[in-house]
């Protein structure tokens, strides 16, 4: 079952869930080349690409156990530490969430292509 309504053809009439995403990446943003000790995300920048890694293959982990154990509120916030984490990746590698969004449509517009192709190839091709 979709939860909450969601189907293949949703679109939201208010904010989505890539607004919430680009304004936590702005907030993170901010923090970038900020005194390490003023904010949690400022001294993450400072340790590097390679702890921020590690700490998104923590939460990564963490979301995944918590899957393990049908814990679905832990899902929840371990997917939001994920997600975090993960912007603050990005900032660090200089990738954007529009780079992210484009790959995702990319991938849309491929699949919906290739799911149309054999019924294409059928109708078009006479069964061929
Ligand atoms: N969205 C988040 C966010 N999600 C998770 N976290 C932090 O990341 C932690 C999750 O990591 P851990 O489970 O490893 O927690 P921990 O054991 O305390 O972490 P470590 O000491 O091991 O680093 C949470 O406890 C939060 O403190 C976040 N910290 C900040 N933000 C947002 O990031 C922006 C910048 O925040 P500051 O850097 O705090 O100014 C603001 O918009 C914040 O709302």
């Amino acid at each position: 079952m979709e939860p909450s309504g969601y189907s293949i053809n949703h679109r939201l009439p208010g904010p989505v869930m890539s607004d919430d995403l680009i304004r936590l990446y702005a907030a993170i943003l901010e923090r970038q080349g900020m005194d390490p000790s003023s904010s949690r995300t400022a001294r993450l920048f400072a340790a590097g690409p390679k702890k921020i890694a590690k700490k998104v293959g923590e939460e990564a982990v963490e979301v995944a156990l918590d899957a393990m154990n049908d814990d679905r509120q832990g899902v929840v916030n371990e997917s939001a530490d994920l997600l975090y984490n993960l912007s603050v990746l990005w900032a660090a590698m200089g990738i954007t969430p529009d780079d992210v969004f484009a790959e995702i449509r990319r991938r849309e517009t491929l699949y919906g292509i290739a799911e149309k192709l054999p019924k294409m190839t059928t109708a078009e091709g006479g069964g061929k």
